[in-house]
């Protein structure tokens, strides 16, 4: 504990409250501290949520000393304002930045009339503060609201210090739970769990120590199943697990410590039965066990599909247009476009699959035409599940397209949550979804839920890429439930560069393990991950030279990203020393852990606004501003965004990046490294949908045992979801209730 004086707060986070501030203080720093400040003895920054900060407001920091790139900071874990006894402390302690609302000016009134008795009265009797002039009734609100929330904050700090929750952690509490948080965790600390990076095993000792649980008290095994649960749809996508899989890894969970009394399998049974008999918030149905929330978007997404599929639909000749439109684009449809095209004007719902090449894009352009002069005042939406496949879609058509996420109004990780969120029906005619299989269960359930009884909707994707993020497998489990009218386009239709690659693509999905080696799907055989680095630094250096030296048209794709020379991690330092290397001038700045130059290529890994996980950009310069380092990337279409060097930057390098990560992306040239090392990875639709991305030319880079293992292998695709089960069951019951209506 220290105690210690503000000086002044050198940053704050409105949205979050992160904190940093410089004290002084009397007591002894640690030697380094001294060193850095010598002239200023007793000096040192702090970081942490809501720390007080205001001329000459008197704490009491506990925390941790950590080196930072500012030099050794104070991060805070709890503090205790030293409550002023003398009037002028008070006043200091009013006017600070702690209570919003109250000035100098105010503060020295409120003192002048309630003098030492003034935090009483604002415990207390707050409405005492309406008597000094200025405060009026609405300020008197935003006074207190400020004063609650930052002893909210305290409490909550003072209640997780024990267990070292980092400054990092409570704001990231902070923001899940708002200004509740503390409420919510004293009478819950397994809550907690909901947040990410708060594992059972972080929560468990924090939660029993608060609450003094026992081993098996039902609160513990309750939060260890519906953990279970949560990470199992977080990790593999599962919507539901087996009892039997619960009751293990439960289990497992709760014994993680040996000397602890042991939870029996039989207590957790009992107490999954109370969850789904007396508690209902798990669900028991079709052999598996669901929390409430994913039984509900299984169940309710089925349910909203159907209603919108079953619905009488006039019928409309649309031969004359598509014979017109086809003429006036110059382009003869196969039979199986044909088919696609009067699917969508026949049904409701109706579903497009095809690979590349096979003219999704060309049928969406047609579709969208003839739906315009069927009815030129209905509204059209184009929509994709990601901010990229949003943008492709737009570049490709030629179409304003939006994310379905913005559509249907749930907000990107950014955003301010009251601004974006509308519920409420879609009002579009015509909704047009592009690259479904990225869609997973969640979003389909908001999406399907949003569209008005009369609209149509097509669903357009490649279902042999890979699926989604997030749990479920909706595109798939809707193709083969038979369900939902679905056409499979099988020819491809591209003739120009990069045929091979989309014959090469037929072939890994008919599981033939014999591929066409080309000028365009080009082989370089390598079995070590350090052989196959090098021959990837030759190939690209090589293209970079004769091509510009620019980065844009080729990319490196790997199905994996650590522990290994050939993941996209390790290739991304390696390349970025060969195009980009430390140079006189060239300014450089660290964050995170990593070296970031200027005229690094370099990929965002969240959704942030309008810059989706996934999308690459350049940092183009870095700078000094307002007193930090800032760092500008430009992603392209006018996006310029700029890093600051205080705040967590969603960035990694973007030479070189996952399988997964490029999925809804596209580029001339890709290169993918295969090798028997991968094991795990080698799949067939991670391998399909990496050289899916290229449109010119595939280089593999491994051994054609890898590449033949990889098209063998599929067993990513099973994930637990009953989805097109339920759309079956759905489609039974309103078919029963339509007959007997009309019998
Ligand atoms: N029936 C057809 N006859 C001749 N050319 C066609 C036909 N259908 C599509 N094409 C052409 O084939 C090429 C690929 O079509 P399109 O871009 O629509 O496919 P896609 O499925 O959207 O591909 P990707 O998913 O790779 O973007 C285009 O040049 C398109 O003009």
């Amino acid at each position: 504990m220290i105690h210690a004086k503000s000086i002044e707060r050198i940053f704050y986070n409105a949205g979050n409250g992160y904190t940093v501030a410089a004290y002084q203080t009397e007591e002894e720093l640690p030697k380094k501290i001294v060193r850095s400040h010598p002239r200023n003895t007793g000096y040192f920054q702090a970081v942490g949520i809501e720390l007080p900060t205001g001329d000459g407001v008197e704490v009491e920091l506990d925390g941790e000393w950590k080196e930072t790139k500012y030099g050794m900071q104070l991060d805070v874990s709890s503090f205790r304002i030293c409550i002023p006894e003398t009037e002028e402390g008070i006043k200091a302690y009013l006017a600070s930045d702690m209570i919003k609302g109250i000035g100098p000016v105010t503060a020295e009134r409120i003192v002048e009339k309630f003098g030492k008795k003034t935090l009483y009265i604002m415990e207390n009797v707050p409405e005492k503060l309406l008597e000094v002039s200025g405060i009026t009734e609405s300020r008197l609100e935003i006074i207190m609201e400020g004063y609650q929330k930052s002893r909210q904050l305290r409490e909550l700090m003072v209640y997780l210090a024990p267990f070292g929750v980092t400054s990092n952690k409570l704001m990231r509490i902070q923001e899940h739970f708002g200004n509740n948080a503390y409420p919510i965790i004293k009478k819950n600390p397994f809550r907690l769990c909901e947040i990410k990076g708060f594992g059972f095993l972080t929560v468990d000792p924090i939660a029993r120590k608060a609450k003094n649980f026992k081993a098996d008290d039902p609160e513990r095994i309750k939060a260890a199943i519906l953990y279970v649960l949560q990470r199992a749809a977080d990790e593999e996508g599962h919507l539901f697990l087996k009892s039997e899989e619960i009751v293990e890894r439960s289990a497992e969970l709760l014994n993680h410590a040996k000397d602890r009394q042991k939870v029996s399998e039989r207590i957790i049974k009992d107490i999954g039965n109370e969850m789904i008999r007396k508690d209902q918030t798990l669900i028991g149905n079709g052999g598996g066990i669901y929390t409430k929330r994913n039984f509900e978007v299984e169940m309710g997404a089925a349910a909203e599909l159907m209603r919108l599929l079953k619905r009488k639909r006039k019928k409309v000749d649309i031969e004359p247009l598509l014979q017109q439109i086809t003429a006036e684009e110059g382009i003869t449809l196969s039979k199986t476009q044909e088919q696609a095209v009067r699917q969508v004007f026949q049904y409701p719902v109706s579903i497009i699959t095809g690979g590349p090449g096979t003219g999704k894009t060309t049928l969406i352009r047609i579709i969208i035409r003839i739906q315009e002069k069927l009815n030129k005042d209905s509204l059209i939406l184009l929509c994709a599940p990601t901010g990229r496949a949003r943008r492709r879609m737009y570049e490709k058509t030629g179409f304003p397209a939006m994310t379905m996420q913005k559509a249907v109004g749930i907000p990107s990780e950014n955003e301010d949550e009251e601004e974006s969120w509308h519920v409420g029906k879609l009002e579009d005619d015509f909704i047009i979804a592009d690259e479904f299989g990225m869609c997973d269960m969640y979003l389909a359930d908001r999406f399907f839920s949003a569209i008005k009884k009369d609209a149509t909707l097509v669903m357009i994707g490649d279902k042999d890429q890979l699926g989604s993020v997030g749990p479920g497998n909706v595109f798939h489990e809707m193709i083969v439930s038979g369900m939902i009218p679905t056409t499979i386009l099988d020819s491809c239709f591209r003739q120009e560069e990069g045929s091979t690659i989309v014959e090469n693509a037929v072939r890994i999905n008919r599981k033939q393990t014999k591929l066409i080696y080309d000028d365009t799907f080009e082989f370089y055989s390598a079995n070590a991950p350090e052989d196959a680095s090098e021959i990837i630094r030759d190939l690209y250096e090589d293209y970079w030279k004769t091509h510009g030296k620019q980065t844009d048209d080729i990319q490196v794709l790997s199905p994996l990203k650590k522990n290994t020379a050939a993941g996209s991690d390790a290739l991304n330092e390696m390349l970025r020393e060969v195009v980009n290397p430390k140079r006189r001038g060239r300014k450089e700045i660290k964050n995170g852990g990593r070296l970031y130059r200027e005229g690094d290529k370099v990929m965002q890994t969240e959704n942030r606004d309008d810059i989706s996980n996934g999308d690459l950009g350049e940092v183009v310069s870095i700078f000094k501003k307002e007193g930090k380092t800032v760092m500008r990337v430009d992603f392209g279409d006018d996006r310029l965004v700029e890093f600051s060097d205080d705040d967590y930057w969603p960035l990694v390098h973007g030479y070189a990046m996952s399988v997964h990560k490029s999925q809804g992306n596209e580029c001339p040239v890709v290169i993918i490294p295969m090798l028997g090392c991968f094991w795990r990875m080698l799949q067939r639709n991670i391998f399909y949908t990496g050289i899916t991305r290229a449109t010119k030319k595939v280089i593999i880079v491994g051994s054609k045992r890898a590449v033949a293992q990889a098209i063998r292998n599929n067993t990513t695709a099973k994930r637990n979801t009953l989805f097109g089960m339920r759309l079956k069951q759905v489609g039974k019951e309103l078919l029963n209730a339509y007959e007997q209506r009309s019998a």
